[in-house]
């Protein structure tokens, strides 16, 4: 099967994650930043986590590099169009991306600057190539809340406008939903719709109470409701989506093995699942090495990738005329 010329979704992909390390050497330069090696292998070595990691937070040791050069309008701006730009070149027709706009203030940007920085490079690839995209905006859980209502704000000003969502990231405790509460509501109450990571790392309690506390419409992982019934059975019966990624959930420990991942699982069990590529750069991936991985482990059929892309464009938080336009891509494949 050709999976580059597949008609892909990705819905859930960070921004900081997925930077190409020649631009982080040019940029650098431009900036005036002081970077480990000039060297582009030294570079992508330092920002592809190895296979060797322990968890999680040794993963999320990997987006200092790229955030070092994303402290100005120019770098977002770049670094959001040359994402889309990869992305539609192997035929991602959808694109949702996150990044944290708490992680950019570090040269004193205002979140109006690094959020419109973002949706303008994607607008700038959008009328380039055959993608449409939206931004998700990540609260960072372990950063200080003081300011979450105001990237709450500074956002919802890009609502239908090239920004849909608000996602919770970084390290995941047990029992953290609790805490972020009153910002969840501010954001539905704005118009954002919703999705957490959770049960990646954490207990699958934790996406039970995404689902039930803040309101998740979609699961960034979700693995860990296997084991956990009623958090697995909330889930189906809300049909909210798992955005799983695969190489990801192996390098952080999620699972030990592709072939142990309950993707297949959740699928012939009737879970919404979605393949995604979390860090283009930081797990070293692409939508096209997603699908291939997961359709040649679990020897699943161009039927069953059609049906896999229907759900993503169902619950994608794009336009009912995106939605369309999405769905007629499949139609002619099948
Ligand atoms: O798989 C993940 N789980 C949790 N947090 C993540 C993951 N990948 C990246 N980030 C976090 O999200 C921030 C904003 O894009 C990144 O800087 C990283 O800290
Ligand atoms: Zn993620």
């Amino acid at each position: 099967m050709n999976y580059q010329a597949l008609p892909k979704i990705d819905l859930h992909c960070h921004l900081d994650g997925s930077v190409r390390p020649q631009t982080i050497i040019e940029l650098a330069n431009q900036q005036d930043v002081t970077i480990p090696s000039q060297d582009i292998n030294e570079i992508s070595e330092l920002m592809i986590a190895p296979e060797t990691c322990q968890n999680l937070e040794e993963y999320l040791m990997r987006f200092e590099l790229p955030l070092s050069v994303m402290q100005t309008e120019a770098g977002i701006e770049r670094i959001s169009f040359e994402l889309f730009e990869d992305a539609a070149k192997e035929n991602v027709k959808y694109f949702e991306v996150r990044f944290g706009p708490q992680l950019h203030q570090l040269q004193g940007l205002s979140f109006d600057q690094i959020i419109g920085s973002a949706v303008k490079g994607m607008k700038r690839a959008e009328a380039m190539y055959d993608i449409k995209g939206n931004y998700i905006l990540s609260i960072l859980r372990t950063m200080d809340k003081g300011n979450i209502n105001q990237v709450i704000d500074a956002g919802a000003a890009y609502l239908d406008h090239g920004v849909v969502a608000f996602d919770l990231a970084g390290a995941e405790l047990p029992g953290f939903c609790h805490e972020f509460i009153p910002y969840a509501k501010y954001a539905i109450e704005k118009g954002y719709r919703i999705t957490i990571h959770a049960g990646e790392q954490g207990v699958g309690q934790n996406v039970f109470d995404a689902v039930s506390l803040l309101g998740a419409e979609r699961v960034g992982h979700g693995i860990h409701i296997k084991g956990h019934q009623e958090a697995y059975d909330l889930v189906k019966e809300k049909s909210v989506a798992l955005e799983t990624c695969p190489s990801s959930n192996i390098q952080t420990k999620a699972v030990d093995a592709l072939s142990n991942h309950p993707i297949k699982d959740f699928y012939k069990n009737g879970v919404s699942i979605t393949i995604n590529t979390d860090n283009r750069t930081v797990s070293n991936t692409t939508m096209t090495d997603e699908v291939r991985k997961v359709m040649e482990e679990f020897n699943l059929t161009r039927e069953d990738y059609f049906a896999i892309y229907k759900v993503s464009v169902e619950q994608s938080f794009a336009s009912d005329a995106v939605k369309q336009a999405l769905l007629k891509f499949a139609d002619w494949y099948l």
